[in-house]
């Protein structure tokens, strides 16, 4: 089939290149022409494992082109994909701008009945808004009016893994609300089901908006409940460690997002949970359960100060490390990241603060221009007072920990995302500290 990307960004460009490599003819479309060009020449804009190889394999073979011409990308397209971003507005809500003017510009375009599949997270009713201002759009200009079917087609991959989640789905949804656009989004999807056999939930438009938005809101829920635990865990002398695996070993509670630490970041979780609260509060039901998530995860960066203010007392003057610059391992993403938050939060407190990072460290230098960075651990580390893990880098796991010490002035570690062996730690010398492992505070 000829399918069209609008937004190559961290989902589009994965989207365009794995349906490429389902056997589709896909135009990957972006209104940002450095990152087109970089495309154009062989390169990717951000780091994700696996994808340079994709995007090559794709374009060689011509499955895959990119351009900024929205005409070209129309022309022969029957699905087209729209993966711009919706960044969260002061509110709350999201900021649904740039999928209005995604359908503006499709509506003034289009010459032919094609399926508009929104795969950016939106709030339920944005198809009915999007559909709306298509037409108005093309009564408004006088051009021909077609019939321009609009879906929804959330995404689930997680960034740092993003290709393999694409091509091993736990499940496809789509929401649909014409037999055209159903049956397109059968044909683009039968490869993956035929390869996977991945499940398929067929809907309307407004429920798999909302499947997205439950999914990411109720991962985050469990994220933030075990947060709680941990901080009970840390009161009591209990190991939350323990307790996460004994509560995954239920069928019915599985062991998956029960990690506790510094909290979640990212481009999603942050804002996702926030625009469900906001589109709940909007049709009339204050979902106080989502406000909470939100206030638990933003707590969990004072526990991390509160511990190295326990070792440290006043935290102005002391040089602190922060080992992790991208919100998690994988990705040199840094929006909503917990270490740039901890790390302003130090700041803010008088300290001098480092940060490591083994991808991400230009993108740290613009965010924090007057914050060292490194891309060594035991460089970051020299001289500091304490070291806070708040991204667990497979270069922060395997640390040598006995240079570590030697690196450090004081030999303190926070361990934000529970990640190192604490015997080990203890061993090489450390005064260690998780979060919700109370069983081990020293004092
Ligand atoms: N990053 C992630 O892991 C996931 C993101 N999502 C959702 O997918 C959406 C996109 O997220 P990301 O890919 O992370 O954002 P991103 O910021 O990496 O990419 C968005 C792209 O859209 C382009 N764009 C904006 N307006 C445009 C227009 N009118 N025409 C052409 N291109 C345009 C931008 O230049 C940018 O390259 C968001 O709604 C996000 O919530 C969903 C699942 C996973
Ligand atoms: O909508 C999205 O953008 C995506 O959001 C998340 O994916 P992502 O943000 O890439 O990363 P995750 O692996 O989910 O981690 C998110 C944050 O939660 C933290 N986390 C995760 C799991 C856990 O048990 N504890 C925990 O603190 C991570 O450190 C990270 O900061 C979801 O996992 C994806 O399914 C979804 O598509």
């Amino acid at each position: 089939m000829d399918v069209a990307v609008i937004g190559v960004g961290h989902v589009g460009l994965v989207t365009a290149a794995c349906l490429a490599d389902l056997g589709h003819r896909v135009v990957g479309l972006d209104d940002d022409a450095a990152k087109i060009e970089t495309l154009l020449t062989g390169g990717v804009p951000f780091h994700e494992p696996d994808l340079p190889q994709l995007v090559q394999e794709v374009t060689d073979s011509g499955a895959l082109r990119f351009t900024t011409d929205l005409g070209e990308a129309l022309a022969d397209a029957e699905v087209v994909f729209v993966c711009v971003g919706t960044p969260p507005l002061p509110g709350g809500g999201p900021d649904l701008r740039f999928v209005e003017r995604v359908g503006v510009e499709v509506a003034s375009k289009v010459d032919h009945e094609l399926v508009l599949v929104e795969k950016s997270t939106v709030p339920a009713n944005t198809g009915r808004r999007l559909t709306h201002v298509i037409r108005r759009e093309q009564q408004a200009r006088g051009t021909q009016v077609t019939n321009v079917h609009v879906a929804s087609n959330p995404e689930f991959l997680r960034e740092g893994a993003a290709v393999h989640d694409t091509l091993n789905p736990d499940r496809i949804v789509y929401g649909t609300s014409s037999d055209f656009a159903r049956d397109a989004l059968r044909r683009v999807y039968a490869p993956l089901v035929e390869r996977t056999g991945a499940p398929v939930v067929e809907t309307d438009v407004n429920t798999a908006e909302l499947i997205k938005h439950a999914s990411n809101a109720f991962l985050a829920t469990r994220i933030s409940f075990i947060n709680a635990v941990a901080n009970v865990c840390d009161r009591v002398g209990a190991d939350v460690e323990v307790v996460a695996q004994g509560m995954g070993m239920d069928a019915r509670i599985g062991p998956a997002f029960l990690s506790a630490g510094l909290g979640y970041g990212g481009s999603c979780f942050p804002k996702d949970v926030d625009a469900f609260l906001h589109l709940s509060r909007q049709v009339g039901y204050d979902f106080r359960l989502l406000e909470e998530v939100g206030r638990i995860n933003v707590g969990q960066r004072e526990v991390v100060l509160d511990k190295l203010r326990d070792e440290l007392w006043h935290l102005a003057g002391k040089t602190i490390t922060v080992f992790g610059g991208a919100f998690k391992p994988g990705t040199d993403d840094l929006r909503e990241s917990p270490g740039l938050h901890l790390a302003r939060a130090l700041i803010d407190e008088g300290a001098t603060v480092r940060v490591y990072d083994p991808v991400a460290s230009d993108g740290v230098r613009r965010e924090l221009p007057d914050v060292a960075v490194f891309t060594d651990p035991l460089e970051a580390s020299t001289g500091a007072h304490a070291v806070v893990v708040a991204t667990d880098w497979p270069e922060v796991v395997d640390l040598d920990l006995g240079k570590l010490v030697a690196a450090l002035d004081y030999p303190i570690l926070v361990d934000g995302r529970n990640c190192l062996d604490p015997e080990a730690a203890r061993a090489a010398g450390l005064r260690y500290h998780a979060i919700g492992r109370g069983h081990l505070e020293q004092h």
